[in-house]
């Protein structure tokens, strides 16, 4: 299988100013040489503690922001210098209310999203429409944004990363804040994609979700690949992959 997301010694620093006088700065090494490859098709986790990471791993990945060192590519570009030949060619999806017009209806949102990705016309609303549908969000489609709950906007939001038919989406966290109904309905996209041939990299505390869904999947801790390989792999001998986790992580620490 083709390798699609390829990461290799890949760095990030952040450097930040503490105090007001003296000015000192501090660097982060929020990822410090960190090594994976996706093939194609495959659902791949990216694990991790709170600051692990795993967010600003997704943002290189994603064109959003700069590594300070490595190889970061995607569908066999560099993710930075080449990210106009990658962006109309994958999505993310990210928690929060990021990128959703609230004074837009739903349908609207997603017109706008089209238009961005130059989807024509005699296409658009049908597409539209049938992600609606995938994301169950038809009954309300043309309602106001603003009024709709926590769980509803999330939907929104996967449903603009389906927009342009991704070859590879990105998510971060996406079924945090979803009820049980909802996050099932995610893990049924993710499936639907998967069986279409697509990849998805997703981070998750779940390790239930890891589980079911994940072929394969990287542990970072403090920056740094800790564990990979496939969920049953490195559950190993423990009698969860949760327990796995929680040693592997206290291990580092210790
Ligand atoms: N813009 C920034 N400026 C300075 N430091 C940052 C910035 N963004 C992230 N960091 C730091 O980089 C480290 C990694 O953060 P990151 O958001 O990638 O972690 P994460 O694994 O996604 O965590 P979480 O599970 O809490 O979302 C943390 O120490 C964080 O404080």
């Amino acid at each position: 299988m083709e390798t699609v997301i390829e990461a290799r010694d890949l760095r990030r620093e952040y450097v930040t100013r503490r105090g007001f006088w003296k000015r000192e700065k501090n660097v982060v090494k929020a990822v410090d040489g960190i090594s994976f490859d996706v093939k194609q098709g495959e659902v791949f986790g990216l694990l991790g503690q709170n600051g692990a990471g795993k967010t600003t791993t997704i943002k290189m990945l994603t064109t959003l922001l700069a590594p300070t060192a490595g190889i970061c590519k995607v569908l066999d570009r560099n993710t930075f210098g080449e990210e106009k030949l990658i962006r109309t060619r994958i999505n993310f999806i990210f928690g929060g209310e990021m990128g959703v017009y609230r004074r837009l209806s739903a349908r609207d949102n997603l017109r706008y999203f089209a238009n961005l990705y130059m989807i024509p016309r005699d296409q658009r609303d049908e597409r539209i429409r049938k992600i609606l549908e995938l994301v169950d969000l038809a009954g309300r489609a043309d309602d106001l944004a603003e009024t709709y709950s926590k769980g509803m906007i999330q939907r929104l939001q996967i449903a603009r990363g389906l927009i342009n038919d991704p070859e590879i989406l990105f998510m971060d966290e996406p079924t945090v804040g979803l009820d049980p109904v909802g996050a099932r309905m995610l893990r049924d996209i993710i499936r639907r994609l998967k069986e279409e041939g697509k990849t998805v990299l997703l981070t998750t505390h779940n390790l239930a979700e890891v589980e079911e869904l994940c072929d394969r999947l990287v542990i970072i801790n403090k920056g740094k690949v800790i564990a990979s390989g496939t969920p049953s792999g490195i559950r190993g001998s423990y009698d969860s992959l949760e327990d796995a986790y929680v040693k592997l992580v206290e291990g580092v620490s210790a």
